[in-house]
């Protein structure tokens, strides 16, 4: 941060949370957070209703992550996931949102193959789901994926460290630990932000080294189980909220317990019915 902007009184009324602000937040605004030193908070979100409800709780940032494919298809993984899916999905949360940015994943197989394909997908998102950005995993090697997709326009999101796309070439262990390690992240972080892109994802990374590349890096890092020194912070909404089923990452805080809440409910529901306490005469037309 300049000396300059360390001296301008804050004006809490353009905070990403918390502002005043109602037009839709832009890659812009992004960047404007950082250099005010700002910190942030990142949710996915796979449909129209759950994303108003973030919209309207004040989340700047919505994450259609591919992670849809085991919260919300039924996939072990994020692999299986297709264009057609994210799409569908993408849009919906556009059309349930107002204020925040809307950043669409690419999954896995719809950049890979080389740039070219990387734009027709990305422009895809951007045409027929409407979302602000998108996003992709790799950093040096996706660097001509993402230099042709920022230059045509489009904004780009990287994402590094543990990439759940690559889960079968490298699992779902920490990234970055040891020196070499770690400096092969610091470089691709550099490099993906060389190529253009407006933000990274570090994801299961050493608390050090995401402090490190945020210190290095003037656009803004997201962090998910990369410590308490990122810009920002993403979780997997069902994680939070506490409706994934299963197991989920050490790194989630549970702010809620909608897997118990929505189940009472559902139980309640059955038993009324059964019981002949639903519906009653309120609930009923002649
Ligand atoms: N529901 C959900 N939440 C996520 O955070 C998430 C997804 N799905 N799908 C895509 C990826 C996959 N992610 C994962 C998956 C597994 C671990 C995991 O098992 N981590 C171990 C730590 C491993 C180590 O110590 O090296 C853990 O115990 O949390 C972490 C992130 C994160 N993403
Ligand atoms: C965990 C976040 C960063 C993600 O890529 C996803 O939800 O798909
Ligand atoms: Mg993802």
């Amino acid at each position: 941060m300049t000396l300059q902007a360390a001296q301008k009184p804050t004006d809490s009324s353009k905070a990403l949370y918390g502002g005043k602000g109602t037009r839709r937040i832009t890659v812009h605004d992004i960047t404007a957070a950082k250099e005010r030193g700002e910190k942030w908070p990142m949710l996915t979100a796979y449909d129209a209703m759950i994303a108003s409800v973030f919209d309207e709780a004040g989340i700047p940032v919505m994450l259609v992550g591919d992670s849809m494919g085991n919260t919300h298809l039924g996939y072990e993984t994020t692999v299986p996931v297709t264009m057609d899916e994210m799409t569908l999905l993408s849009a919906a949360v556009v059309r349930g949102t107002s204020r925040a940015l809307v950043v669409g994943d690419l999954p896995f197989g719809s950049y890979q193959e080389g740039p070219v394909q990387a734009l027709r997908n990305a422009t895809r998102l951007v045409k027929e789901a409407g979302v602000g950005a998108v996003k992709l995993e790799g950093g040096e090697r996706s660097l001509p994926q993402t230099e042709l997709i920022v230059e045509s326009g489009i904004p780009v999101m990287s994402h590094l460290g543990l990439t759940p796309q690559s889960v079968n070439t490298m699992g779902y262990r920490v990234q970055g630990r040891g020196d070499e390690a770690a400096h092969r992240l610091l470089r691709d972080a550099k490099a993906a932000q060389d190529a253009g892109a407006f933000a990274v994802v570090l994801e299961l990374v050493p608390a050090e080294l995401a402090a490190e590349v945020t210190r290095s890096l003037h656009i803004p890092t997201i962090g998910i189980g990369a410590g308490p020194d990122t810009d920002a912070q993403v979780l997997v909404w069902t994680d939070m909220a506490g409706l994934t089923g299963g197991k989920v990452p050490r790194f989630t805080k549970q702010y809620a317990d909608l897997r118990r809440t929505l189940g009472d409910a559902a139980k309640a529901f059955a038993d009324d019915v059964v019981g002949g306490a639903f519906p009653q005469e309120e609930h009923t037309f002649h």
